[in-house]
């Protein structure tokens, strides 16, 4: 039996499931429970009132954080403990929001002034660009710039860009490259010129396969336009860790931004991986972005856990996984600029939780991360909301959405709110047979044909939910809400005792790929392999010749 199965609290919760009366109880009970059940700090809101929890439940919950060590946990994060356990790292994405004269360290150095003279350098980088000191190697103005980068290189740019488009000053385009699909880079080129094109090419690691394809592709396509190996540096920049490579690969030094091991891909947008965003909302709102993460961080490491948003949502996600079965977790957000969300959560949840092993190296006895997934309200009501309120899954929802919108356009707004607080209500309340029957009523079905209807309208209800509001999405909202989910995925990880902050498991599927890469080509069959990898290349290589 591991530890966390042995805490008093973990046994008493147990205790607890299916103890607690239906929701629509428990708010006839108790008038004040929004009051109750709800957090007010860093520009957002939690209604976390439409659970399955009661003062018991909350308070058997936070016992078990405290039994887990959570608050030490997360001091030990924040001082740049090597909680990475099995790269031997510290995991500080938080230095790189935190003040500039923080004093953070890592091998006995503050790694505060680099991350500075980083966004310095950013900031030089995009000002040079939008006033024409930078220029092409034909003299013109850079007008495009295409961002080359995968996972955690990828997503929280692409969508943090999306999320601030009213942001955007117009003063550069920015085009994102990932998969390495010849058809997405393609796509992407055929519209461009190479002489007004600036390819950022992010890796932390700068041996990203489908990253590196889709750089040396976009080289071939830049000199094959009659530019030289000369030209280059003027159209090409990196933003990795592993700057030795980056030169080898032909990148001007003065042209790679820093990365450092003590930041995940998945909690990377906030270093120079997140150019991309500052190039298209300009620096001063890339800072907007970093200070409302930093209003959360220090949200989450001083609030008492009770009061703390990250804390409470982890918690309530553990209140699901791991004691009433549920498997997945839905984000949907009620705002178009936030469609892209659910996706960059994905990867932060599912990369950093989707582990089996303990720190110490024990199997678990006890469910992980969940399945993460999730997309843009009103459409998903139109999609798999079906299965939310009637399917026999029980899948815990987190709704988002900002009180006002960016584009005041009639009733649009206050109908996307009202389907937003519909659907949390409806998920909660259910619909009894009673109801049912007596909506059908005035129908001209028989009697035997309104009860049999009436079953099949029958919505169990007491589905949870929580509700996130913000006055307005800015940069400071999202930096907030975006940092109250790297803490939530945090506390899960501390409390399940796994490495939340390696990828062990991404390696096999990487290095098999590469071996069948080289068996295409290969004139023989590959009969050492198993009949449907052998079979499967076989027919690849059939369609080639
Ligand atoms: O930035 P890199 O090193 O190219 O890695 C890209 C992505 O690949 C992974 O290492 C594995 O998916 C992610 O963690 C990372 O964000």
């Amino acid at each position: 039996m591991s530890k966390l199965t042995r805490y008093t609290s973990w046994q008493a919760l147990t205790g607890l499931v299916n103890t607690l009366p239906h929701m629509r109880q428990l708010f006839a009970d108790d008038p004040q429970r929004f009051d109750k059940y709800s957090l007010k700090d860093c520009g957002l809101l939690l209604d976390y009132s439409k659970n399955r929890i009661d003062a018991q439940v909350v308070q058997q919950l936070l016992q078990l954080a405290a039994e887990a060590g959570l608050p030490q946990k997360i001091a030990a994060m924040f001082a740049g403990a090597l909680i990475n356990t099995t790269e031997k790292r510290a995991v500080l994405h938080t230095a790189l929001r935190a003040p500039a004269d923080a004093d953070i360290r890592v091998d006995d150095c503050n790694v505060v002034p680099e991350v500075q003279a980083t966004l310095k350098k950013m900031a030089a980088f995009i000002d040079a660009l939008y006033h024409g000191e930078w220029r092409g190697c034909t003299g013109k103005k850079i007008t495009d710039v295409v961002a080359i980068g995968i996972g955690g290189s990828f997503l929280g740019p692409k969508i943090v860009s999306e999320a601030l488009k009213p942001y955007w000053n117009g003063k550069l385009n920015c085009h994102f490259v990932a998969n390495v699909d010849g058809s997405c880079l393609s796509d992407k080129l055929e519209a461009l010129d190479p002489q007004t094109t600036l390819f950022l090419m992010s890796s932390k690691s700068f041996g990203t396969q489908e990253t590196l394809t889709n750089t040396l592709s976009a080289k071939a396509w830049f000199l094959a336009k009659g530019h030289t190996q000369a030209d280059v540096a003027k159209h090409f920049a990196a933003i990795t860790s592993n700057v030795e490579k980056a030169t080898a690969f032909g990148i001007d030094a003065d042209n790679i931004f820093p990365m450092w091991d003590w930041v995940g891909g998945r909690y990377s947008l906030w270093s120079a991986i997140g150019l991309p965003i500052a190039l298209l909302i300009g620096m001063d709102n890339f800072r907007l972005l970093l200070q409302g993460a930093r209003e959360m961080d220090v949200h989450f490491a001083a609030t008492p856990l009770a009061q703390n948003m990250p804390v409470i949502m982890g918690l309530l996600s553990i209140w699901y996984n791991n004691f009433q079965g549920a498997q997945s977790h839905v984000v949907l957000t009620y705002d178009h600029y936030l469609r892209g969300l659910p996706a960059y959560f994905q990867q932060l949840d599912m990369e950093s939780n989707g582990k089996s092993v303990t720190l110490d190296g024990e199997t678990v006895d006890y469910s992980t991360g969940p399945v993460i997934w999730g997309g843009e309200g009103t459409n998903g009501q139109h999609a798999y909301h079906q299965l939310l309120h009637q399917g026999t899954a029980l899948i815990p929802a987190d709704f988002i959405l900002p009180l006002q919108s960016h584009h005041p356009l009639g009733e649009h707004h206050a109908q996307l709110a009202s389907n937003c607080f519909g659907q949390t209500q409806a998920l909660m309340q259910g619909r009894t047979y009673e109801e049912a029957l007596t909506e059908l009523a005035n129908s001209s079905l028989s009697a035997s044909e309104k009860q049999l209807i009436a079953r099949h309208k029958v919505m169990h209800g007491n589905k949870p939910s929580n509700t996130i509001l913000m006055d307005k999405l800015t940069p400071e909202t999202l930096g907030a809400l975006i940092a109250l989910y790297e803490h939530r995925t945090f506390v899960q990880g501390a409390i399940w005792d796994i490495n939340a902050f390696d990828q062990w498991g991404v390696e096999l599927g990487k290095t098999l790929g590469n071996a069948v890469l080289t068996r295409l080509s290969a004139p023989q069959d590959c009969n050492d392999l198993d009949s449907s990898s052998n079979s499967l290349i076989g027919l690849f290589r059939k369609q080639r010749i």
